[in-house]
């Protein structure tokens, strides 16, 4: 590589942002992994940082955001955000938070299939960034792409981001149907209904249809619903066994967003009258509700209607 090495400040050391800061090495660049445990303080790692990449969980960006109001980012610095996640104060993704948080840095989204465990173990896959600000988003490919990881650009961060953050509560169901053993015909039915789900409300809110058709929806929904590796996809399938949602949680290894996300799909789905059966029966069995059996009858015995 030819570029100067940059400075690269991942906020959040969990899972994710300790990958993301392995990839981002792979160039040579400064990474400097910060969390909240971390001895140093945030202003001393983000000053002459290039990029603020957070990789908090959806609970920590609020916070981070508000500590980050009161610190001065350096002027060139780019803001990138990879959590998966919806705000249940506002409803609003994270990008929408860091973007009127800081409305002159650019915000670049970053979300793809991309289990954190195969990216660690260097096994190919591929991401897309996402920014209105497409000089932004490519010096973010740059950074990122190795030859094992692949980086494409596209200027829908809102689509991006909501399909990245939608599939998690898919990826609850889909455990759900492997661990009830319901078999290869009733997954497929499954995400294939949940992509025109997903794509009902990520078109209400704003994004564009066909952003879902890319890496960041149709390959993330295929990805996390099929892979025991997702913790969302853990979730469902504990609840299948049986296993009541604080004992999934106590063994769980990092944080299945799915769960908050489903809390507020359901908000935004009856607050402005949209259609979500997948999500309502996920909702409903994650409140203790119903039983894995009865979400899935609910679905089967819905009125029938055309594709
Ligand atoms: N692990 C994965 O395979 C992938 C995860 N993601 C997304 O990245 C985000 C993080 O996921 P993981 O790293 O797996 O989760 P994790 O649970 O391993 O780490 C979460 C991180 O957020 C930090 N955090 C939480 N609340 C905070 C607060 N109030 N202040 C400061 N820091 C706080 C934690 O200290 C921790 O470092 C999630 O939104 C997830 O959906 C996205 C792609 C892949
Ligand atoms: O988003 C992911 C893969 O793209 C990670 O999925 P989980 O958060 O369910 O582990």
């Amino acid at each position: 590589m030819t570029e100067k090495p940059k400075n690269i400040t991942i906020v959040g050391a969990g899972m994710w942002g300790t990958a993301l800061g392995v990839l981002a090495s792979h160039h040579h660049h400064h990474v400097r992994l910060w969390s909240r445990r971390c001895p140093e303080n945030l202003a001393s790692v983000i000053v002459d940082a290039d990029v603020i990449l957070s990789a908090v969980s959806m609970g920590g960006v609020t916070p981070i955001i508000k500590q980050l109001q009161d610190l001065n980012l350096p002027k060139k610095a780019i803001i990138v955000t990879a959590t998966k996640g919806l705000d249940p104060a506002t409803t609003l993704t994270p990008s929408r938070l860091w973007q009127s948080a800081f409305p002159d840095y650019p915000v670049v989204v970053l979300s793809g299939p991309n289990l954190s465990k195969e990216i660690q173990q260097n096994l190919p896959a591929a991401t897309a960034v996402a920014s209105t600000d497409l000089t932004a988003a490519e010096t973010i490919q740059v950074i990122f792409a190795t030859e094992k990881f692949r980086v494409y650009v596209n200027s829908d961060p809102l689509g991006t981001e909501l399909g990245g953050t939608l599939k998690n509560v898919v990826a609850i169901a889909a455990g759900v149907c492997d661990g009830l053993h319901l078999g290869t015909n009733a997954k497929a039915a499954l995400l294939t209904r949940a992509l025109p789900e997903i794509i009902r409300v990520g078109t209400y809110l704003g994004a564009e249809k066909e952003t879902f058709f890319g890496l960041s929806g149709l390959g993330d929904l295929l990805a996390t619903c099929n892979s025991p590796l997702s913790r969302n996809y853990q979730v469902g399938y504990g609840l299948a066994q049986g296993k009541t949602l604080e004992e999934i949680l106590a063994h769980l290894e990092g944080t299945a967003e799915g769960i908050n996300t489903t809390n507020v799909l359901v908000q935004i789905a009856t607050e402005q009258n949209l259609y979500v059966p997948i999500a309502t029966q996920v909702y409903r069995l994650l409140r203790g509700e119903i039983s894995p059996l009865t979400a899935v009858k609910s679905l089967m015995e819905r009125d029938l209607k055309s594709e």
